[in-house]
């Protein structure tokens, strides 16, 4: 679906990053990888020792020695093993959960507007198959030097066993390291693919199973099954691609590797023969050149996999760098003392360059008043309510609450001070206590009771099978539309916030639900800076002002009445409002 721009080099310095960072145990595994590699070419040098100085002899008090020396480097080496892999895995899965935190630790500070664009199953693939990728290589970097290193011995040994052998013998090498070269550099687009097709999946995954309301709503389940049809048919024929290439390439591996035993067999054989090398050397070199094949075939796979490792570590890079576009100043204030003033002066705002929604937009609201901002779908009015708690920042203008710029301000003592209701409550899979305290956890019981009264909702939940324990959200008890704004107007107000701000707070529930909440409403505005967005006139008018938002601007104020009586444009605005709503 979308194709990003990847900084190789950066998701390569990330990797390399978190290695230094881990390096005592990465020190570890690489000691005894290495230690392990060396070993290993021991054992075809005690086994050539064993034939050509006791079998050959006949020495039965030899051959104990050379066994019982084989056994000991065999219990030594799969030490050597286990230690090997057990630090290597730990510090893979180390590395992988540094990353997984940092990437989750920005992912949590972006803004608005990254999410904006971003599609969240992109977003999770990077915390799940990208990281994968990445932990799968890291595992590999100290057992494969092992190899590497075992194989650049086995090539000198081989070498010094006999050069006429050794050149024979590794005829065959460059053609299987040029195969796979070339069949790991057609492999890497193709995998390339099959990571990509797997994060398209979990978006429509994630997607399909977030809107699975919307989806049954509309009865479009078919047309759903249809797109993951079509995505994971994508997955099939790449990944299928990618099966073809190790079929065609997978049994040349194996064949080539073998003609060199072969020669060495053929032609070493006709050298013992003749008298010009020991049978010990030739078994010797037998097994070093076995020992060659493996690394060198998997020389393509370790380049292709680091590769990958690292198109992954890049798109990891591209969540990572991104920087919050709201961020606040080095030396940002604490709030100034105040019941919550607010001035929008002159601002300009817009979510993309030169499509500006709001223009030289002026309002005051005093301290303690509510205000209901009132306009066409589309005018702007829940852009205004974005501004206040810095979601997004003004383009042009000022926004101060409390005679301070809010620009100035500690980010985290501006938010906490503006308690929102959105249109739809999310609850989290936790208690209903917990949902509650969600912004102040250090909250008591009475506190939350006490907000849970004021939002009237402490009746419903005294009703739950387990109270204010009863387990709600995605994996809980489902609540009432109602019910879920009223938690959310609780969860607002334990912040015992400056000022509240409800969009579309009472969209979602029926005329009965609404006057509930209104009356939840009417207790927690009283004294409080509110402003309020509703498409409803009962909620409107709960308001001590009514702001008619207008091609960006404030168009007019005054009460409901009287924009009523003096604002034609108001009356049309509240007759599409009505019209929407029936
Ligand atoms: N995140 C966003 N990215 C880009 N454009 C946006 C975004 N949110 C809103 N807009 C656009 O900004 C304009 C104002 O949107 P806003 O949500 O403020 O309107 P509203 O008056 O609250 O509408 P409604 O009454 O339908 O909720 C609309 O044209 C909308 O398409």
């Amino acid at each position: 679906m979308t194709e990003e721009a990847l900084d190789l080099r950066a998701g390569r310095d990330l990797v390399l990053r978190h290695l230094r960072a881990r390096w005592p145990m990465l020190a570890l595994a690489f000691s005894a990888g290495l230690s392990w590699g060396l070993l290993r070419l021991v054992e075809p040098y005690l086994v050539g020792l064993a034939i050509d100085h006791a079998i050959v002899d006949r020495d039965l008090r030899r051959l104990t020695q050379y066994v019982l020396a084989f056994l000991g480097v065999a219990a030594v080496l799969a030490v050597c093993a286990g230690t090997r892999r057990y630090w290597a895995m730990r510090t893979s899965y180390r590395i992988e959960t540094d990353l997984r935190l940092e990437l989750y630790d920005r992912v949590n500070r972006l803004s608005f507007d990254y999410h904006d664009r971003t599609a969240t199953g992109q977003l999770m693939s990077r915390g799940s198959a990208d990281l994968r990728e990445i932990q799968a290589f890291l595992v590999n970097i100290p057992i494969n030097s092992a190899y590497l290193l075992m194989a650049a011995g086995a090539f000198v040994l081989l070498v010094m066993t006999s050069l006429s052998l050794a050149v024979l013998a590794m005829a065959v090498f460059p053609v299987v390291t040029w195969l796979s070269v070339r069949f790991f550099n057609r492999l890497e687009p193709g995998t390339e693919r099959v990571q990509q097709d797997l994060a398209d999946v979990a978006s429509v995954t994630e997607e399909t199973i977030a809107g699975a309301r919307l989806v049954r709503a509309f009865g479009r389940e078919e047309h759903e099954v249809g797109r993951m049809r079509a995505a994971a048919d994508r997955v099939r024929r790449d990944a299928m691609e990618v099966v073809r290439l190790r079929t065609v390439y997978g049994p040349l591996f194996l064949l080539l590797p073998g003609l060199g035993q072969l020669v060495v067999l053929a032609y070493g054989g006709w050298l013992v023969v003749e008298g010009r090398m020991t049978l010990g050397a030739l078994v010797a070199a037998l097994q070093y050149l076995g020992m060659l094949a493996w690394p060198v075939q998997s020389l393509g796979e370790m380049i292709a996999s680091g590769q990958r490792a690292i198109v992954s570590a890049a798109r990891v890079w591209n969540v990572l760098k991104e920087e919050p576009s709201v961020k606040e100043r080095p030396h940002a204030r604490p709030l100034p003392p105040g019941n919550g003033h607010i001035v929008f002066d002159r601002v300009t705002f817009g979510y993309r360059e030169g499509l500006p929604v709001l223009r030289e937009f002026s309002l005051e609201i005093p301290a303690g008043r509510s205000v209901a901002l009132v306009g066409a779908t589309g005018s702007g009015k829940s852009t205004v309510a974005r501004l206040l708690p810095r979601f997004y920042d003004v383009d042009e203008g000022r926004i101060l609450l409390d005679g301070a710029d809010i620009r100035t301000l500690r980010l985290r003592d501006l938010r906490r001070s503006i308690g929102i209701v959105f249109e739809d409550t999310f609850l989290f899979s936790d208690t209903v206590r917990n949902n509650i305290a969600y912004g102040r956890l250090e909250a008591t019981d009475e506190q939350i009771e006490r907000a849970a009264k004021l939002a009237h909702a402490h009746e419903f939940i005294a009703g739950l099978e387990a109270g204010y324990d009863t387990v709600v959200g995605e994996q809980g008890f489902s609540l009432s539309g109602g019910q879920r704004q009223r938690l959310a107007i609780a969860r607002a107000i334990l912040m015992e916030p400056r000022v509240l701000i409800l969009d579309d707070a009472t969209s979602s529930v029926d005329a009965r639900m609404e006057e509930e909440i209104r009356n939840a409403l009417k207790e927690v505005m009283a004294g409080r800076t509110t402003l309020i967005i509703s498409h409803r006139l009962s909620t409107i008018s709960l308001a001590d002002q009514v702001v008619l938002v207008d091609g960006g601007q404030v168009a007019a104020t005054g009460t409901h009445e009287e924009l009523l009586r003096t604002s034609r444009r108001y009356r049309e605005v509240l007759g599409q409002l009505e019209a929407m709503a029936s």
